[in-house]
């Protein structure tokens, strides 16, 4: 088996995967679109990949390659807390105050935007492919460059960097969820199954479509935890809508659901059911 992930280790998607899988089937990638394809293509069999986050909302570059590119399932969801660190190179630790520039994933530099403008307000922001990348550009350079990484603080120690500010995230409950992908799939038995994820697209445009389609749920007393819309990437003004949906009653009723939103000329994706797993 192998097992794709944003890499390089230290990264907070290699934290998920080494807490799901073994060292030796993990392989790491450089953005998660490869990662994703490489499950599409059948290089890998699977790949962790964060969806969301509770601070900046939607991970795009995911949710948009399973609705436009993948044929993939989601076969299980990671909720982990997300710690910040602010870290240097340890030649650099004295000179900390006068930072030349900072380094990581636009997740990271989002999450801690309050942090950086009441603490680093003037210096540069730059975007690389992961925190753990960020840690690595620091370790590489750092010694000539007053630059910092915003990463873990496992990615800090991997790559021998000192950390000059601790749980710099915005938000106290910053968390992350992570999906673990594949091309087969679910064969999880319904009870341990918690949720499950499907895009919407609409085919007719008049008033109350997304309302009937919505209703198709809500009479069958369907719960749905999240509803979000994305463009379809044709036009201006077309979208697809991602739904989440909580399986608390029998899968062949949301099927049911499904059925009435064809009949409604409504078009379901199903990106899988799953299980939740809550990383401490
Ligand atoms: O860059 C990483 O370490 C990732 O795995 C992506 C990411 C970035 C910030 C929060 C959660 C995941």
């Amino acid at each position: 088996m192998k097992v794709g992930y944003l890499g390089p280790e230290g990264s907070f998607s290699y934290g998920v995967a080494a807490a799901n899988f073994r060292q030796k089937d993990l392989q790491a990638f450089h953005t998660i679109f490869d990662c994703l394809e490489a499950v599409e293509s059948g290089q890998l069999t699977k790949a962790v990949v964060p969806i969301e986050n509770s601070y900046e909302g939607t991970v795009h570059d995911t949710l948009d390659f399973l609705y436009h590119q993948g044929s993939l399932y989601v076969e299980k969801e990671m909720v982990m807390p997300i710690h910040h660190c602010l870290a240097v190179h340890p030649e650099m630790a004295a000179q900390s105050t006068h930072l030349t520039g900072i380094y990581s994933h636009p997740q990271a530099l989002s999450q801690t935007k309050r942090y950086l403008h009441e603490h680093h307000k003037k210096i540069p922001q730059t975007v690389v492919e992961s925190t753990a990348k960020s840690a690595q550009y620091v370790a590489l350079h750092g010694q000539k460059e007053a630059v910092a990484a915003i990463c873990s603080e496992q990615a800090a120690e991997l790559f021998g960097l000192s950390i000059i500010a601790r749980e710099i995230e915005d938000s106290p409950d910053n968390q992350t969820r992570f999906w673990v992908v594949s091309k087969k799939k679910n064969l999880t038995s319904q009870k341990d199954l918690k949720k499950m994820s499907v895009c919407l697209t609409l085919t007719s445009d008049h008033p109350g479509t997304l309302h009937q389609s919505l209703a198709a749920f809500s009479w069958r007393n369907i719960n749905l935890s999240k509803i979000e819309s994305r463009p379809l990437k044709t036009q201006l003004g077309f979208y697809f809508f991602l739904l989440d949906i909580v399986i608390d009653c029998p899968i062949s009723l949301i099927e049911l659901a499904f059925e009435e939103i064809h009949l409604l000329n409504g078009r379901i994706k199903e990106l899988g059911a799953y299980p939740i797993k809550i990383i401490k």
